[in-house]
């Protein structure tokens, strides 16, 4: 039988629950790796820039002289560990913006997904965004996909600047302030996870982890979280 929730907002992963882990390791990250030391040389007073080029420096112990080649030597070496740090988000995230305004990029969501998205919307559930990639980075991701702008179905970005980290419970206590208080419980989260899933249930939301067929969290442990294989397998609707 079809497991039915009932919630007024729905906040979703994007690697793994909307989008294949290739798609963001193959395609996105393979689309910014050669064009980091460029971008940074490019933009020398933008200001995102700089603040993510000196955090680069910091976390990685670097000296505040270190050049480009050195800085580009450590994001690459966090993108091939997937370090979800926050000043390689922030210029992957510009990198991306600027590949999808030229359409060098098109992003592709597993089949289930926008189908489902559009019924949410539609029948009236407020739908939001958590995910590493920075909030510049989901908006261009969801405005030019197979499927058209998705940009109107989401409320709300969430991502590790503004909300915190994703598996920390304190990270979606801000989320659910930034969506305007609503109780904990009407709001369920959505991703491959685990771990993220008890950080989302340690504040009080519905959870429902993704174990889609061939991504890395396919035979992960959910323990006590719902878990479908994709979006098919279960009905969110309101409770307004
Ligand atoms: C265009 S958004 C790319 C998503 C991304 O960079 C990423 O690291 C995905 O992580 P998530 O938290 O959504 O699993
Ligand atoms: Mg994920």
């Amino acid at each position: 039988m079809t497991d039915t929730l009932h919630a007024q907002w729905v906040v979703l992963d994007i690697e793994g629950t909307l989008m294949p882990t290739a798609g963001v390791h193959v395609v996105l990250y393979d689309y910014a790796r050669p064009r980091l030391g460029p971008w940074i040389d490019a933009h020398p007073d933008d200001l995102a820039v700089r603040s993510a080029v000196a955090r680069t420096k910091a976390e990685a112990g670097l000296p505040e002289d270190a050049t480009t080649a050195e800085v580009v030597a450590v994001l690459h070496g966090w993108m091939s560990a997937d370090r979800k740090a926050a000043p390689l988000k922030d210029l992957q995230g510009l990198i991306w913006q600027d590949g999808y305004a030229r359409g060098d990029l098109v992003s592709e969501y597993f089949p289930d997904v926008v189908p489902a998205l559009r019924a949410w919307h539609s029948a009236g559930l407020r739908l939001a965004v958590f995910s590493s990639g920075s909030v510049a980075g989901q908006i261009a991701s969801f405005s030019t996909t197979t499927e058209g702008d998705l940009t109107g179905l989401f409320r709300h970005h969430f991502d590790t600047v503004n909300a915190g980290p994703k598996r920390e419970a304190a990270s979606y206590a801000a989320i659910a302030e930034g969506l305007g208080g609503p109780t904990p419980g009407r709001i369920v989260f959505l991703s491959d996870v685990p771990a993220e899933l008890d950080a989302a249930a340690a504040a009080g939301w519905q959870t429902i982890g993704l174990a889609r067929d061939g991504e890395p969290f396919a035979a992960a442990d959910f323990g006590a979280h719902r878990v479908a294989k994709s979006f098919d397998e279960f009905r969110i609707v309101t409770d307004d």
